[in-house]
């Protein structure tokens, strides 16, 4: 496949090049080895896509709902089409595996690009009636030029998961990539076009934080959308305060799971398993603190040993590779930074743990038990395959426990006990919830956090209020008093 992008940008309808910008090389995981090279936006090319979004958005926003979502359904479609060749796209970016790339990303995008398009012909506005005959309309608008910001981790639907909504509502889009994955993003700028999305309205630059910074500080940009990582969050939400922009923030968390010694085994450990080591750990909701019941700790730290014994740990691209390495070197040497740290502290390393002797940039599947709350292990974000077992007696005291915590995006329950599941999830301070399964993430439903990660709402009618602004219409139908 080729791997190099036409360009590094994708302004106006086209792919733009400036060699100016500071070179990004775009590493493969798997072997470590470049496989293609872009230029960060210099200050001319961030000209060149706000002057391109903010031209083509009036035009775009005065079209009917009805013509804007044929658009997006129509590049939906054409994703599905191309999911083979967008997934492996992916995994050359990401380096996670085609297993999972094949049926969670192109086809997420999708997801998310039907359902806005099929909601697009259905904004609308309400009637209002005061007294005496008089009335107020209210008008759903369009934001302006939407600014969104993608973390690594899922390059193709983060571009469509802020795209979508954006662009059904009638505004215009700028998406800066990771600069760790800046391949991904350009394929859904060419879709869209192909689907007859007029120029300007869908354009990708490339860079670093700086570049983000530059877009995010421009007075002609209306809104921000980031997915990152909280100390960018908090960065890009203070610089978005000056302008008194609207912003989403889709940020870190370190999630709890809870497992009770009634729950089914098996897929508490299967929801550990998924809640961890999917994408090699890279997940933003993750439940990397897994409560587990003292009554059932060994037989469910057992169980998971002999599941993750059958991993399949190699070449992303082979269909039967289930764990594949993580995104860079950096990020794996963060997490194994650590696992050391959990060792000095004492806590018991039962599974991995280590680097694996290849090429790319692949480490174990790692379980600490007997984790305690203060450890680093179980308070930081890790952002890697590293799972943090501790134990709980009470569920008073595993639900103080589970929300000690400054994130707050997802958690998770493993019971038989209906009436508790309930209680539980209400007495979570998570945005994203789940009972007996985890790490689900359909465009249906609203997908976002509260405390420190984050502000608003992905996917779901619950996007629509974050890429849209009512206006009020007051309307009097009799004479006009005044009292002078
Ligand atoms: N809540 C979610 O939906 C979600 C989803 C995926 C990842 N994440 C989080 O993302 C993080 C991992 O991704 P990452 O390492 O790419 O995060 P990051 O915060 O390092 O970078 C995110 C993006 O912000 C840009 N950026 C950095 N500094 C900036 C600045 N000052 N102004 C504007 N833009 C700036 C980066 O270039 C990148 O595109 C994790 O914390 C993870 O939990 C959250």
């Amino acid at each position: 496949m080729q791997t190099q992008p036409t360009a590094s940008h994708f302004i106006g309808g086209q792919y733009v090049e400036d060699t100016e910008g500071t070179k990004i090389d775009v590493i493969y995981p798997a072997t470590g080895e470049v496989i293609a090279t872009v230029h960060a936006a210099t200050p001319a090319i961030v000209e060149q896509a706000i002057t391109a979004a903010r031209g083509a958005q009036a035009a775009w926003a005065a079209m009917s709902g009805t013509e804007r979502g044929r658009i997006l359904r129509r590049a939906a479609d054409i994703m599905r089409d191309r999911n083979h060749d967008l997934s492996v796209l992916e995994t050359y970016d990401t380096g996670k595996p085609y297993q999972e790339t094949s049926v969670a990303d192109a086809t997420s995008g999708a997801d998310a690009l039907e359902y806005f398009g099929g909601m697009a012909a259905t904004l609308t506005g309400e009637h209002i009636p005061l007294g005496g005959g008089d009335w107020v309309y209210t008008r759903r608008e369009a934001l302006g030029v939407c600014v969104g910001i993608g973390a690594w981790n899922y390059p193709t639907q983060i571009a469509c998961w802020k795209g979508a909504p954006a662009l059904a509502c009638g505004n215009a889009v700028i998406f800066k990539p990771s600069e760790t994955t800046p391949l991904c993003a350009l394929k859904v700028a060419e879709i869209l076009v192909e689907a007859g999305l007029p120029a300007g309205l869908y354009n990708v630059v490339q860079g670093l934080g700086d570049v983000g910074a530059s877009l995010v500080t421009d007075p002609r940009v209306d809104k921000v959308s980031l997915t990152g990582s909280v100390p960018t969050g908090r960065k890009v939400y203070a610089a978005a305060a000056q302008g008194m922009k609207h912003v989403t923030m889709e940020l870190g968390g370190k999630s709890p799971m809870i497992v009770f010694d009634d729950a089914h085994i098996e897929n508490a450990v299967s929801g550990a398993i998924n809640g961890n080591f999917y994408s090699s750990g890279q997940v933003c909701s993750n439940g990397t603190r897994v409560f587990v019941h003292k009554g059932i700790k060994e037989a469910f730290l057992t169980r998971l040993a002999e599941r993750l014994e059958t991993a399949v740990i190699g070449d992303p691209m082979e269909p039967e590779t289930s764990f594949g390495p993580m995104v860079s070197q950096q990020q794996m040497d963060i997490a194994l930074d650590y696992i050391a740290k959990g060792e000095a502290e004492g806590a018991r390393l039962v599974y991995g743990g280590k680097r694996i002797a290849r090429d790319g940039f692949y480490m174990q599947p790692t379980v600490f038990a007997d984790v305690t709350d203060d450890m680093v292990i179980a308070r930081e974000e890790i952002f890697g395959p590293v799972m943090a077992v501790l134990d709980f007696e009470d569920e008073a005291e595993v639900m103080a426990r589970a929300n000690d915590t400054e994130f707050g995006l997802a958690a998770g329950v493993f019971t038989n006990d209906l009436t508790r599941a309930h209680r539980i999830a209400a007495g979570f301070e998570a945005g994203t919830c789940y009972i007996n399964t985890y790490n689900d993430a359909p465009v249906e439903a609203p997908f976002g956090g509260v405390k420190a990660s984050g502000v608003g709402r992905e996917n779901s009618k619950a996007a629509i209020e974050h890429y849209s602004q009512l206006k009020s219409v007051y309307v009097r139908m009799g004479d006009v008093e005044a009292p002078f």
